[in-house]
This record gives C-alpha cells, structure tokens and sequence, in this order.
C-alpha cells in the first residue's frame, strides 16, 4: 500500500507543471507522412488531449499543425468542441483564421444536450464561426455520454449547418452507422469510423475513412487493410484486423487509453510524445515492455514490402 502511494504522489509530481512542446510537431508529421502512409491528421481530439487544454495551448497547437503540415498533409481538421459555446466559437474561428481544412467538434459534456435540436442548435454556431471550411461531428458516446441516434442527427442537417460535411464516429453502433450510410447515400457525406478494432466491418458497410489513435503507429497496417479490401482480397484485409485485434485485445487488458497510447508511440516512433496530463497517469513500465513485446511478436503489423 506504501509503495502505491509512493510512486502515485512521485507520479503526481512529475505531471504537476508540464507544458505542450511543439518542437516535436515537424518531425510528428514526418514520421506519419514517410513512415505510416497517414496524411490527414485530426488535432486536439481524444488522443491529443484536446480537452484538457488551455484555449492557448489549443491554438498553439492548431497552428504548429497547419504550418507543419504545408505540403505535406493533406487535410488538417481541428477539434474545437469544449464544454463552452464562446470557447469553441472562439476556436472554431482561429481554425478558420489559420488555414486549417476543417473543423469538428463533439457534444458538450456536462451540460448534455438531451434531444437532437438542443445538439444541432450548439454545433450550429459553433459551425458557422468558420463558414469556408467542413465541420465534422465527432460522436463520441464512450466519453460524451450523449449518445443522439447519428441517422437522426443526419435527416436535414444541411439546412441547418451548411458547411456540415461528415462524422468522426467513435462507437460500436454498426447499425446506425450502416443506416446513415444507406440512407444518405445522396449527401455524400464523409462516414469516418473511429473505433480502430473494428475498421473492417465498418467498410464492409462502406465507411468511407477512419479516424483513431492506432493509425499514429499503425497507420501503414491500416492502409494495407483498405488496399486488401479494395482489391476485394478479404482473407488478407481480416488478417490485417485479426492482428490489429490481437494486438488492442492485449493492451485492452493491461489498461487501455491515451497515456498508453502516447507511450507506444514514443516506442516506435522515437519521437518523445511525453507524458498525459494530469487526471490521467503515465503508462506503466510494465505495460510499455509488455505491449512492445506484443507488437514485436507480430511482425505483420509493422514490417512492410520495400516500396
Ligand atoms: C475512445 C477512444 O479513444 N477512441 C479512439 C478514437 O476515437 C480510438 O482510436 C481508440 O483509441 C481505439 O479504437 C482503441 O480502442
Ligand atoms: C483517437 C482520435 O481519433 C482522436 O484523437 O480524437
């Protein structure tokens, strides 16, 4: 019991004082552009941490992306959703300002919006802060707890958010998110699925991209997965999610979420990615040994035919 509280209040120490380090933005988009295939990046969202940071530190960031990004990356969306409508207009028009591709936002969170209007209502103006640039919702139940049906939110939300252009969807709904697709086959909308593990049968009812934490360091196996099922070569593209599968399966186990995320990435990639901010804890390095073991057993994932 000691030793716990130990180590938790010399953990607590650690993260007490630390700042963003944009430093390490350009060689970020290197390593995904060169090394993982990935050229369209989501900023400030789940992994990024976006809602444990100062407006500040958002905008700094947002814009450390864009600049780095010039040439490189094709789209830079900024999260902007924050649990204040002022802050988030406030973000949704630095975006705008900046150059950024586009902008998306969740619910808010605290204060829950209970009915589709009262959602639409808020992202509306949030949308409309930046009228040049897509605006992506970012359904998020796991986190947000505000679980609005996406086929409902979809049925008119042109008329009401012009720029509206897709959803970042981060849920195990295959159904609602198979009717969205089915039904609003017309508005071309852009269906992008955010529950990594699960990327294949959200293609095989015609996700259109994905957007997760994975693809930072297995961007390159993912890209593999949508080649093999374009080329309608199934036995290779389940392959690809059985040991993406195996892989989430096992660290899901140990303890799963963005401090880990940021741990495995610093493994692979070199880049220090540095620790989560504080509620949340730094990875153990129990668990950063047994992931990379994990990893290092499935060669699959990670080594590529020479381009
Ligand atoms: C809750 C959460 O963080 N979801 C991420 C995207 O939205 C996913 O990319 C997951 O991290 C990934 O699917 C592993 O569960
Ligand atoms: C994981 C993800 O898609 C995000 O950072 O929001």
């Amino acid at each position: 019991m000691l030793s716990t509280k130990g180590s938790v209040s010399r953990e607590v120490t650690r993260l007490r004082s630390r700042k963003i380090n944009l430093s390490v933005i350009g060689q970020y988009v290197d390593y995904l552009v060169d090394k993982q295939g990935v050229k369209n990046v989501f900023v400030n969202g789940t992994t990024g941490e976006g809602l444990a940071l100062s407006s500040q530190e958002r905008k700094q960031l947002a814009e450390e992306w864009v600049n780095q990004g010039k040439k490189k990356l094709e789209h830079v969306i900024i999260h902007v959703g924050a649990l204040s409508l002022p802050e988030s207009k406030e973000l949704a028009r630095h975006a705008a300002e900046i150059g950024a591709s586009g902008i998306s936002a969740i619910a808010p969170f605290f204060f829950k919006p209970t009915n589709k209007g009262a959602l639409v209502a808020f992202l509306r103006e949030v949308a409309s802060e930046a009228p040049h640039i897509p605006f992506y919702y970012y359904h998020i139940p796991p986190l947000t707890g505000v679980k609005i049906c996406i086929e409902d939110l979809l049925d008119g939300i042109k008329k009401q958010i012009p720029t509206f252009q897709g959803v970042k969807y981060s849920d195990t709904d295959l159904l609602d998110f198979a009717q969205c697709m089915d039904k609003y086959n017309k508005e071309q909308f852009l269906l992008l699925y955010g529950v990594d593990e699960q990327l294949l049968s959200a293609l095989a009812v015609g996700a259109t991209g994905a957007v997760g934490s994975t693809y930072n360091y297995l961007g390159q196996a993912n890209n593999m997965m949508f080649q093999a099922y374009a080329n309608q070569d199934f036995a290779l593209a389940r392959k690809y999610q059985f040991c993406i599968g195996e892989f989430l399966s096992f660290v899901f186990k140990l303890g799963f979420g963005v401090a880990q995320t940021k741990a495995i990435m610093t493994s692979l990639s070199g880049i220090p990615m540095g620790p989560p901010r504080l509620p949340l804890m730094s990875a153990s390095e129990e668990f950063i040994t047994k992931a990379k073991a994990k990893l290092d057993s499935l060669p699959f994932l990670t080594t590529y035919p020479a381009k």
